[in-house]
């Protein structure tokens, strides 16, 4: 059985490729809300929290010990009220989690995000091929049941400003569904 019958507010995953607007959503979202909703943009805690093996220097990235930052959530997450910001999401046990938004950007537009941030050839090409390939997409359908992964476009202003209030909407229906009687 799920837990979420014991959580006041829902637990959001935000995932997508680097650069398809989690963190921008996650944002808006935590303002937009009717519950009250922390977010957490797991990649830097990995960071703060020392929940990594090794900076694999290629790669600019760190190697996540799984262990360490599932033992961290797993306090946070059973009280609700979070948004999981992140470009995986198959780490997290489905007892976790309530919604699953997947964002998605066409690959051009996402191109010229990454290479404004300054990433190496590299790692725009494998976040670009993965993208094209719904990678991401792909991980949280495989992980999720069907019904809480909704696949949302992140490419404009509007986008963004449609998606928090689809979202908003969705937590709305949740309370009622649950009997939340936070504000
Ligand atoms: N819907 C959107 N329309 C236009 N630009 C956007 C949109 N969403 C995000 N952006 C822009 O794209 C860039 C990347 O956004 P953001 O940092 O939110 O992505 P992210 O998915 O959280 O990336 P990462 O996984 O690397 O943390 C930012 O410059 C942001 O302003």
């Amino acid at each position: 059985m799920s837990s979420s019958t014991s959580r006041q507010a829902p637990v959001i995953v935000i995932t997508g490729t680097p650069g398809t607007g989690k963190t921008t959503h996650a944002q808006l979202l935590v303002e937009e809300s009717p519950v009250p909703l922390r977010h957490i943009n797991v990649g830097e805690w990995v960071k703060q929290k020392e929940l990594y093996e090794e900076y694999d220097e290629d790669w600019q990235s760190y190697t996540v010990d799984e262990d360490k930052l599932l033992d961290e959530l797993e306090p946070i997450t059973s009280a609700g009220g979070v948004i999981l910001d992140w470009h995986t999401s198959d780490i997290f046990p489905e007892r976790w989690v309530d919604l699953v938004v997947v964002l998605r950007c066409d690959h051009s537009q996402l191109w010229e995000r990454l290479e404004k941030r300054g990433y190496p050839l590299k790692k725009v090409q494998e976040n670009n091929e993965a993208e094209i390939m719904e990678v991401v997409l792909d991980e949280a359908r495989s992980s999720y049941a069907p019904e809480i992964v909704v696949e949302l476009k992140s490419e404009s202003t509007e986008d963004l400003e449609s998606n928090v209030a689809r979202i908003v909407q969705w937590i709305d229906a949740w309370k009622q569904d649950h009997g939340a009687t936070n504000q």
